[in-house]
């Protein structure tokens, strides 16, 4: 067998490129390494525009064209970076030959050793990696949540009225309406959407071991504490005082365990979504050209809402263990971080993946209302709640002395199925008053839905 060409390992490079590939933006290596000319470029401008070490300003432009280094970013530096990292087997130490070669190219030599000043590669690493997930998340996984989240809510909106038998453990009970349910996941998402958007992106700024030691030898006189600071938040980016080596990791962990989050709760909603219908009452359009069974034609097959299924637990496992391993480091820094965090690209892939099927999953299903009535039609027993309910209320104003109303429905309702005319004679004999008796005999299954319809208009 001939062997095949280097082939990509992750399906998120490979199958589902495509519906992934805008995150490779920033959460990819090259990403990560534009990143990183940016953080040494901007350290650059920053050291020379406060005249440190007798430096002086560079003109609008040599800044410029300095910044050209990450905003034209490309793959001649892409293929640059790899064939010096080869020999430094240090790929922080080759962004940093990377911006002295371009300095050089660019006329600027007299400042090349303030090049990665004072730094240690997790001053670099930490803002980048700062930088380019709060880009990933704000431009690409965000927006892509409150896609899904603006379906559900179209579909909330649109189902608030039509009711559906409820089941909680799986049994008929209360009906609630498809619109009301939707709801829920909805508002369930946007507040955790909430949180995520307002994540701090923490970043260190303080040398090998946190505490200035090569900026204070290098500049008794500076204010390292203040320039530290003012650097970070330069970058848009939240300061962090007081770290070892590297960045402690705490908003990584937080902002994982919030997504991780999500998609539990869409992992929830692609479940139930799938079990809608399963019992019909969500059609699935035929879309055309698409086969559902190898074998047995007449089939569509809810394939979006397993894959997104899927995807969520793969995304969940992945950030799970990041939340976990980032937030520990032995001593003053162990390097298990590195290779740990270039993955979190894959966490927020076989998230996004997920959500790019929920959106397609919910464009292609359809409410089969006449699935719904027909099953509110047939579970008139739940009705015991309401008629027990309203008997208590009776009691208790003075127009009914039935005793235990509970063990009366119990009677009559438990473990079995009871028609319409059951119900209408059973209430029909009730001692309550005439009006609470009128308002039984007018309930029915789907309209006992409570406020399901107006509850609809709490979503945000
Ligand atoms: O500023 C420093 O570099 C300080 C140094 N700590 C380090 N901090 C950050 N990166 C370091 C460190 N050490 C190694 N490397 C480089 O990290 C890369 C690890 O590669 P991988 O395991 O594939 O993620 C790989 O490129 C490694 O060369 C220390 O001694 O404390």
């Amino acid at each position: 067998m001939t062997a095949l060409p280097a082939q990509p390992l992750s399906p998120l490079d490979g199958r589902y490129q495509a519906a992934v590939s805008d995150l490779g933006e920033y959460l990819s290596e090259a990403g990560l390494n534009r990143a990183r000319v940016q953080v040494e470029v901007e350290w650059l401008l920053y050291l020379t525009s406060h005249s440190m070490f007798g430096s002086s300003p560079l003109s609008v432009e040599q800044a410029e064209s300095l910044r050209g280094l990450y905003l034209e970013f490309g793959q001649a530096d892409i293929d640059w970076l790899a064939e010096k990292e080869a020999v430094t087997r240090h790929d922080v130490k080759a962004v940093e030959y990377l911006v002295r070669d371009r300095l050089a190219s660019l006329g600027l030599d007299s400042i090349a050793e303030l090049t990665h000043f004072a730094c240690t590669s997790e001053d670099i690493n930490n803002l980048s990696y700062a930088l380019t997930v709060s880009a990933a998340v704000q431009q690409v996984w965000l927006p892509k949540l409150q896609t899904v989240i603006g379906l559900l809510r179209a579909l909330a909106v649109e189902h608030r009225a039509d009711a559906m038998l409820a089941r909680t453990h799986g049994q008929p009970a209360t009906p609630t309406t498809m619109g009301r349910e939707l709801a829920v996941v909805a508002w369930r998402l946007e507040r955790i959407a909430e949180q995520v958007a307002g994540t701090e992106y923490l970043g260190k700024f303080s040398g090998a071991t946190g505490t200035f030691a090569a900026h204070v030898v290098a500049d008794p006189s500076a204010d390292w504490i203040r320039i530290s600071q003012e650097f970070v938040e330069s970058l848009g980016l939240t300061w962090n005082p007081l770290t070892t080596q590297i960045e402690s990791h705490d908003w990584q962990a937080e902002l994982y365990n919030r997504v991780s989050h999500a998609n539990r709760v869409l992992h929830n909603l692609a479940t139930d979504v799938w079990t809608y219908i399963s019992m019909g009452y969500f059609r699935q359009i035929p879309q055309a050209g698409a086969t559902g069974s190898s074998t047995m034609p007449h089939k569509i097959n809810p394939i979006r809402f397993e894959n997104a299924e899927a995807n969520l637990e793969l995304s969940s496992a992945v950030l799970d263990s990041l939340a976990a391993t980032l937030v520990t480091s032995r001593l003053q820094r162990d390097l298990t971080d590195s290779t740990t965090q270039r993955n979190i690209g894959v966490g927020f892939g076989h998230s996004l993946l997920a959500l790019d099927n929920l959106a397609r999953g919910l464009g292609e299903i359809d409410l089969d209302r006449a699935a719904l009535a027909a099953d509110l039609d047939s579970n008139w027993e739940i009705l015991g709640e309401a008629i027990q309910t309203v008997i208590r209320a009776e009691v208790v104003a003075g127009r009914s002395s039935i005793s235990d109303p509970y063990a009366l429905l119990k009677e009559l309702t438990r473990g079995k199925r009871i028609g319409r005319d059951d119900l209408v004679a059973f209430v029909e004999k009730l001692d309550i008053g005439d009006e609470a008796k009128g308002r039984l005999l007018e309930l029915t299954p789907a309209s006992y839905v409570g406020l399901s319809d107006e509850l609809v208009d709490r979503l945000p």
